[in-house]
C-alpha cells in the first residue's frame, strides 16, 4: 500500500485493494461530468449521447456511452480538440520533473508501451490542479486484468502462454518499482514527477492497466518529412465506448482545413437505435490480448487461437497415436530439412510457436511441415509452391492419403493439447453455475474459450478427413 505524503500540491496515488466486483467504482465517488468538461473545452458531444451503467450482455459491462434517441448513420458523435487527448511526448517543455519522467520511461521495454504513457497518467493523477483531473477522476479505481488476480486465479487460467505473459508483467512491475524508488530518491519536490510521493508496483500496475485498457494508437506528432508518428493516447469520453466486433461507431482522425490541428472524432458507422450502447472495435484480437490488456474475455471470439510448440517428438507421438506408420518428424531427410528452414521451423533463429484456431484454423507453417514430412515423394512436394503447401484450402496438394495423415496428426495433437488442461469444459461450466469470485469467473471463461478453440478445430478437421475419405473411396471404385 502507498502512504500518501502530506504535500499539499499532490494528490494521493493510493490504490484500492482489488474488489470482488469490477467496474463499480471510479477514482473518486462523484467525479465531474465528463460530457460537460469536453464541451467546455471546445469539444463536441452529440446531444443524444449520455453516460450510463451498461447491463451485462454482448457489449460488456461497466459504464458506457448510450444513445438517448435514434442517431442517423454518419452523424458526428464526439470530437476532441488537440489539447484534450493525454499523450506522452518526450519533447514536451523541459523541466526537472519532466526529464525525470522521460528518464524512467527509457527503462520501459517497447512491448510494455502502456507503462510509458502510464507514467504520464500517474504524474497527472498526483498533480493537484491537473488539466486532466476531470478525466482522471472518472477512471475506474480497479482493473480486472490478470496482474491483479489472486495467485490461485492466475493458475486457474490453465494456459501456459498467458501465465508466462502475466508473470513477465508482474516481474517487470516489481523490478520497475525498485528502479523508480532508486531514481527518484532525494529529488527536490519540484523535480519529482509525482510531487514527492512514493510509487509502488500496485500504483504502477493501476496506471499501466488504465492505459492498456483505454488508450488508442493514433497519429501523433509529425516527422520532419511530414508523415505522422503513431502514438498511443488516452481519449477522454471516447474511451467510455465498449468493444464489439460489430461496432456501430468508429474513430476518425481529421486535419482541420485551416490549421495544422489534428481532430479526433467518433462517427456513427451505422444507424444507432435508442438505448443502444456506442461500441467501437478495439481490434480483431485473441482472448490473450483482451484479458491481459483489457481485463475481459470475448465469447464467442472467432479470432481466438491456441499457441503450441512445434515439437518433432510430440508430432511423432501424435501421428503414431493417429495410426500413421513410420512418421519421421524427428529425423527428416535433407530435402525435408530444407523446407523446414524455409518455414522457419528449423535453424538457429527458428520460431517454433505455431497456432490453431482463429481465421486460419491451422497455422500454415505447421500444415506445410506436416504435409512435407509425411510425404516420401520429393518430386510431388517440389511441384507445389510453399504457399500452396501452407494453405488449408488448397485441397490435398500431396494426395489424399498424405492429407488424411496430416489432418489426423493435427487431430491427435489437439487431443494431447486438451489433455494438458486439468479440467474439462463441462466441469468448468458447472463451476460457473455454482457462482465464483469475479476473477475466478474470468479465468474459467478464458480457459473454456481456449478448450473450445481446440474442440472446434478437431470438429472441422474430422469433417475434412471424412470428406477426403469418401472422395478416396469413390476414386477407388
Ligand atoms: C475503453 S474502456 C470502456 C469503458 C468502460 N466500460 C468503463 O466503465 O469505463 C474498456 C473497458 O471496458 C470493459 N469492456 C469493454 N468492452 C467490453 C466487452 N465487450 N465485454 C466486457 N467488458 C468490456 C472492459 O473492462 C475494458 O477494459
Amino acid at each position: 500500500m502507498l502512504i500518501a505524503t502530506s504535500l499539499t500540491h499532490a494528490r494521493p496515488l493510493t490504490t484500492a485493494a482489488a474488489s470482488t466486483s469490477f467496474y463499480s467504482s471510479r477514482l473518486v465517488p462523484q467525479p465531474p461530468d465528463l460530457i460537460k468538461w469536453v464541451r467546455r473545452e471546445a469539444g463536441f458531444v452529440h446531444q443524444s449521447i449520455k453516460i450510463a451503467q451498461l447491463e451485462e450482455g454482448s457489449s460488456g459491462f461497466g459504464l458506457g456511452l448510450v444513445a438517448a434517441e435514434k442517431i442517423p448513420k454518419g452523424s458526428d458523435l464526439i470530437s476532441l480538440p488537440r489539447h484534450i487527448p493525454l499523450k506522452f511526448e518526450a519533447a514536451d517543455a523541459e523541466d526537472g520533473a519532466h526529464s525525470a519522467l522521460v528518464n524512467l520511461a527509457r527503462n520501459v521495454p517497447e512491448e510494455l508501451w502502456a507503462m510509458k504513457l502510464g507514467l504520464k497518467l500517474l504524474q497527472e493523477r498526483a498533480k493537484a490542479g491537473s488539466f486532466w483531473w476531470p478525466y482522471i477522476s472518472n477512471l475506474p479505481e480497479t482493473y480486472s486484468v490478470p496482474i491483479f488476480f489472486p495467485g490461485e486465479d492466475i493458475k486457474n487460467l490453465q494456459y501456459a502462454p498467458l501465465l508466462y505473459q502475466v508473470n513477465k508483467r508482474c516481474r517487470f512491475l516489481l523490478d520497475f518499482e525498485k528502479l523508480v524508488k532508486y531514481e527518484l530518491e532525494g529529488l527536490k519536490a519540484n523535480d519529482h514527477p509525482f510531487g514527492g510521493q512514493d510509487v509502488d508496483s500496485s500504483s504502477l500496475g493501476w496506471a499501466m492497466s488504465a492505459v492498456s485498457s483505454r488508450a488508442f494508437r493514433l497519429y501523433g506528432s509529425k516527422h520532419p518529412n511530414g508523415t505522422h508518428i503513431d502514438a498511443p493516447m488516452m481519449l477522454p469520453l471516447i474511451d467510455m465506448c465498449n468493444h464489439s466486433f460489430n461496432p456501430n461507431a468508429e474513430i476518425v482522425q481529421e486535419q482541420e482545413p485551416n490549421n495544422e490541428k489534428m481532430l479526433v472524432k467518433v462517427i456513427a458507422r451505422t444507424q444507432i437505435m435508442q438505448d443502444d450502447p456506442l461500441v467501437l472495435n478495439y481490434g480483431f484480437l485473441n482472448n490473450d490480448f483482451f484479458l491481459l490488456d483489457y481485463g475481459f474475455v470475448m465469447n464467442p471470439n472467432p479470432y481466438d487461437c491456441v499457441e503450441l510448440k512445434y515439437d518433432p517428438a510430440l508430432l511423432d507421438a501424435a501421428s503414431m497415436a493417429a495410426g500413421i506408420s513410420s512418421p519421421n518428424f524427428s529425423s527428416p531427410s535433407s530435402w525435408q530439412q530444407e523446407i523446414l528452414f524455409q518455414l522457419n521451423l528449423r535453424g538457429e533463429n527458428s520460431d517454433l510457436k505455431v497456432s490453431l484456431g482463429g481465421s486460419e484454423l491451422v497455422e500454415g507453417r505447421l500444415l506445410a511441415a506436416l504435409r512435407v514430412l509425411l510425404s516420401t515423394d520429393k518430386a510431388a512436394v517440389e511441384s507445389n509452391d510453399l504457399n500452396t503447401l501452407k494453405s488449408l484450402s488448397a485441397e490435398a496438394p500431396l494426395g489424399i492419403s498424405n492429407e488424411v495423415a496430416a489432418l489426423r496428426t493435427i487431430i491427435a495433437v489437439c487431443v494431447i493439447a486438451l489433455g494438458h488442461f486439468p479440467t474439462k469444459i463441462m466441469e468448468d461450466e458447472s463451476l460457473l453455475k455454482q457462482g465464483v469470485a469475479a476473477t475466478t469467473e474470468l479465468a474459467i471463461q478464458f480457459r473454456i474459450q481456449k478448450k473450445s478453440v481446440i474442440v472446434d478445430a478437431m470438429r472441422d478437421l474430422t469433417r475434412r478427413v471424412k470428406e477426403l475419405m469418401s472422395k478416396e473411396s469413390v476414386t477407388a471404385q
